[in-house]
């Protein structure tokens, strides 16, 4: 086909440069970044489909590592402490952080959202003294990374960074929309949209939290055996019915779920997730990040009748204080985190990383990012 005088998509690859990397200044701690995994929200940000993408930055925001350097006015971490970066901020004396009701931070957020530090409104990052922005105030993929010192929780130095990187984002939020957002009590009956490292997580939180049927829906059937590991008791594939997902399931549950979680980021499947609810009080969490532009939609009647629609960021955990209590809850071995790492590789390998994401057997790929 003649392509002469038309618009081409083609693929690109991530670009690893030599960065300069600025000392920290007052309020921020650069931190030697050791581990980092990829999350479907990078690819997302790289698709330029994020209202927020900024280019060219440096993305990456599940990590762990090191402190390397503090600036000024930094008293809560130290050179040689085990940290890992928070995109989801916690300075503990804002509105929203005293507010008792939500996690989210207003301190630096402002600034994160267009890829710069507070102080100075500039970069840390730069190439031949052009500026590269930040990504969600973490920027994991550079072998060193400035954040504020309220993005970045200090953790048990005995703990596997290469493991716990994961608690920088994916697992925690799946968790936390059963424990902390939905509140799933004994007994409910939970449903979970897309078998991901999210849903997975989302079912390993409502096994914990005591549900009594898990009941996980993908379009990939090969995601189904290994739920079973995770939590989830029942499987559909969409694919496999002609009614609409949601009757399927209202079919099979007497009602309705008690409690579902939309973890893809599709606002079809978040109507569904939350039609598929019980009438009276079924509650539907929006885990998944939906591309610029989309809405969701559904018949206001559905909210009328009792069910309630929420979201959850980062599952509602408040960043510095809850990181450091995951991470002994895994040290503990409470909660899973290595069964999420199908992948090893380095940051060298990072465009296969990605290409990795799409396959069905993927869900956490690790960059060792010093080799
Ligand atoms: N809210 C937050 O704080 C937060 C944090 C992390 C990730 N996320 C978002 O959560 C989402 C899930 O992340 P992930 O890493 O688990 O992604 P993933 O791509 O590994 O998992 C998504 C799953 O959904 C399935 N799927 C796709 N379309 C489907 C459909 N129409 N019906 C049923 N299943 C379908 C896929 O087969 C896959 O198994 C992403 O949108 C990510 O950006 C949100
Ligand atoms: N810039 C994006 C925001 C996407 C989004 O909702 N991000 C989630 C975290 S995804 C992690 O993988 C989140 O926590 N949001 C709250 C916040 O950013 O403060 C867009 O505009 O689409
Ligand atoms: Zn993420
Ligand atoms: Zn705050």
């Amino acid at each position: 086909m003649a392509t002469q005088a038309q618009v081409i998509t083609c693929k690109v690859s991530l670009v690893i440069e030599e960065v300069e990397v600025a000392p920290p200044q007052a309020g921020e701690v650069r931190v030697k970044v050791l581990f980092t995994a990829l999350c479907h929200t990078d690819a997302y940000t790289w698709s330029g489909k994020d209202p927020e993408g900024l280019f060219p930055c440096i993305l990456g925001h599940e990590a762990a590592g090191i402190v390397e350097s503090v600036g000024e006015g930094v008293t809560e971490v130290q050179p040689g402490d085990h940290v890992i970066p928070c995109y989801q901020a916690e300075c503990k004396e804002c509105k929203f952080c005293k507010s008792g009701k939500t996690n989210l931070c207003g301190k630096v957020r402002l600034a994160t959202g267009v890829g710069v530090m507070l102080n100075d409104r500039q970069s840390r990052f730069s190439i031949n003294g052009k500026p590269i922005y930040h990504f969600m105030g973490t920027s994991t993929f550079s072998q060193y990374t400035v954040v504020h010192d309220v993005s970045v929780a200090k953790i048990d130095p005995k703990a596997p960074l290469d493991k716990v990187c994961l608690l920088g984002c994916g697992v925690p939020t799946g968790l936390g929309a059963v424990w902390n957002t939905a509140k799933v009590e004994p007994g409910s009956i939970v449903a979970v949209f897309g078998l991901g490292t999210v849903g997975l997580a989302v079912a390993e939180g409502a096994k914990a939290a005591g549900a009594s049927r898990i009941i996980g829906i993908d379009i990939d059937s090969k995601k189904f055996d290994r739920a079973k590991s995770f939590g989830v008791t029942e499987f559909i594939n969409p694919k496999d019915h002609e009614k609409p997902i949601q009757q399927v399931i209202v079919d099979l549950t007497d009602g309705g779920v008690d409690y579902s979680f939309e973890c893809i980021g599709n606002v079809s499947v978040m109507r569904a997730a939350l039609e598929c609810c019980h009438k009276g009080w079924g509650t539907s969490v929006i885990v998944g990040v939906a591309a610029s532009g989309q809405e969701i939609s559904t018949r206001p009647f559905q909210l009328v009748t009792g069910r309630v629609w929420k979201g959850t960021a980062f599952g509602g955990f408040k960043s510095r204080s809850q990181v450091p209590w995951l991470v002994d809850k895994y040290m503990k071995k409470e909660i899973k985190v290595d069964e999420y790492v199908t992948h090893n590789m380095t940051l060298a390998d990072i465009n296969k990383a990605f290409d990795l994401m799409h396959d069905g057997g993927c869900l956490r790929v690790v960059l060792d990012m010093h080799i």
